[in-house]
């Protein structure tokens, strides 16, 4: 067994996304250590209050209420406390100790974002905030790294997951907003004052957090126009449900030409606005945020998932927290060689796969029952059975299930329904992905 050494890490908060941090990281302990190569030692949680309930079970003695102390005795801290103080002065006291900082806090760097980021570039500490938008998408990464040698043009996104959450349960149920609203804060959605979330608070942060990043220039939130879903009615919703619209809350980045001065420039503003219903962005559902990224050489790209949510935003802390420890660990595993796992591929016949096979039929009564009977025959389960016309000649549609076992069984009943006198031909056998 390798003996790893350990990089010390403080988590300060153990509220939504905190608890689950600490969680993942006890229970994947092992799995984590192999790829950084140094075991992450969790050496205690902040909170304000020792007995309130937590959504994860977390060993009492971790637990503190003297931050300042942790901050000290860590390597990594991790803030997810949220708001402006005392987060501001725990980061800056984190990054004066030598330790590198992990926040998913985007009020704090959406107003005090260059004070931080000039405390680390001063003494050479790591700063990374991949939950602080869009929950568990990587977004932050893709546009500071991947997209860094490009030109990016617009953003345009859902970028918070409660709003998102309360304008589709408004849509699709005729929830009010109180309501729906009071679930997402129950699902651990909201921030501990809502009233970031429905008053766009929240989103305007994370458009001043993707401009600043997307335009290489500092974009001071105070900047971003601002308008909230408080005053969106059921009935609004109602009439863009009756046009084919759906109302959500977006948030637009966007870099300009004055077409008199030819100066450039940037708008970043957030409200809610009418959204085709097959639009992409009109599909997104409950807390699920997207983000569009228009660049000039590599196109529109979407990123999509979990925009809130304490386990999925776990995800994006610990992406940073093991980026971020990796870069401790000299002769490491890195990034370039995560292939401890050694895990064995599994061939196709191991798969269960799903397939779309289309025959021509015959225009005679009962020829969906005698086709179903070939299937059963070969112990083939079919999920859908469809006759359509089309051009004249007769379609069936079958959609069946089938695994290693049923492999072969189903080259057999392809090759019986073949020879079956109410089979004219099979035009399409197909593996099926995705929900149909
Ligand atoms: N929830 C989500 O889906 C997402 C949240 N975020 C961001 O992550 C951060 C955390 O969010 P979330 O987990 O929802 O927040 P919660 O309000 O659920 O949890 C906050 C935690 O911080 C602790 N805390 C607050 N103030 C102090 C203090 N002064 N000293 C010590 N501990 C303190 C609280 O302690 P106690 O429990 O004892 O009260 C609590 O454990 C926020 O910045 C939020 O914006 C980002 C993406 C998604
Ligand atoms: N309250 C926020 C949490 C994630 O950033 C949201 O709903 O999007």
């Amino acid at each position: 067994m390798i003996e790893y050494r350990s990089i010390r890490v403080g988590l300060l908060g153990a509220g939504s996304v905190g608890s689950q941090v600490a969680r993942l990281l006890l229970e994947h302990g092992d799995e984590l250590a192999q790829r950084i190569g140094a075991r992450i030692e969790l050496v205690g949680i902040a909170v304000r209050d020792l007995d309130a309930k937590r959504d994860a079970e977390l060993p009492r003695e971790l637990l503190t209420t003297d931050a300042d102390a942790l901050i000290v005795a860590s390597d990594i801290v991790i803030e997810l406390m949220g708001g402006l103080e005392p987060a501001r002065t725990m980061v800056l006291k984190a990054i004066a100790s030598g330790a590198d900082v992990v926040t998913g806090n985007k009020a704090l760097l959406a107003t005090h974002g260059p004070e931080l980021y000039a405390a680390a570039e001063q003494v050479g500490a790591q700063l990374s905030y991949e939950a602080a938008v869009a929950g568990a998408i990587p977004i932050i990464r893709p546009l500071r790294e991947s997209l860094a040698g490009d030109r990016i043009d617009r953003i345009l996104g859902i970028v918070n997951g409660t709003t998102n959450f309360i304008l589709d349960r408004m849509d699709s149920t005729g929830a009010s907003l109180e309501d729906a609203l009071a679930t997402a804060t129950e699902l651990g959605y909201a921030e501990a004052d809502p009233t970031a979330d429905i008053g766009g608070y929240d989103a305007a942060q994370k458009a001043a957090i993707l401009a600043s990043i997307a335009f290489h220039t500092s974009v001071p939130v105070a900047a971003v126009h601002r308008e909230g879903i408080t005053s969106v009615t059921a009935q609004q919703v109602e009439s863009a449900r009756r046009a084919g619209f759906v109302v959500k809350l977006l948030a637009i980045c966007e870099r300009l030409t004055d077409p008199e001065t030819g100066e450039e420039g940037v708008s970043a503003r957030v409200y809610p606005a009418l959204v085709p219903r097959e639009h992409p962005l009109g599909a997104v559902r409950g807390a699920n945020n997207a983000v569009f990224v228009e660049a000039s050489a590599a196109g529109p790209l979407m990123f999509y998932g979990a925009g809130a949510g304490g386990v999925q935003t776990a995800s994006a802390v610990l992406g940073d927290l093991v980026a971020i420890a990796r870069r401790h660990v000299v002769g490491g595993p890195g990034t370039a060689e995560s292939t401890h796992a050694e895990l064995p591929m599994f061939e196709i016949g191991r798969i269960t796969t799903r397939y779309a096979i289309t025959l021509e039929v015959a225009d005679e009564p009962g020829v969906l029952e005698r086709i179903a009977h070939v299937f059963a025959e070969h112990g083939v389960s079919v999920e859908q059975l469809q006759q359509t016309v089309s051009g004249g000649s007769e379609r069936a549609t079958l959609v069946i299930g089938t695994h290693e076992a049923t492999e072969s069984a189903l080259a057999e009943t392809v090759a019986s329904l073949a020879e079956n006198p109410v089979v004219v031909s099979v035009a399409s056998v197909l593996r099926v992905e995705g929900a149909m």
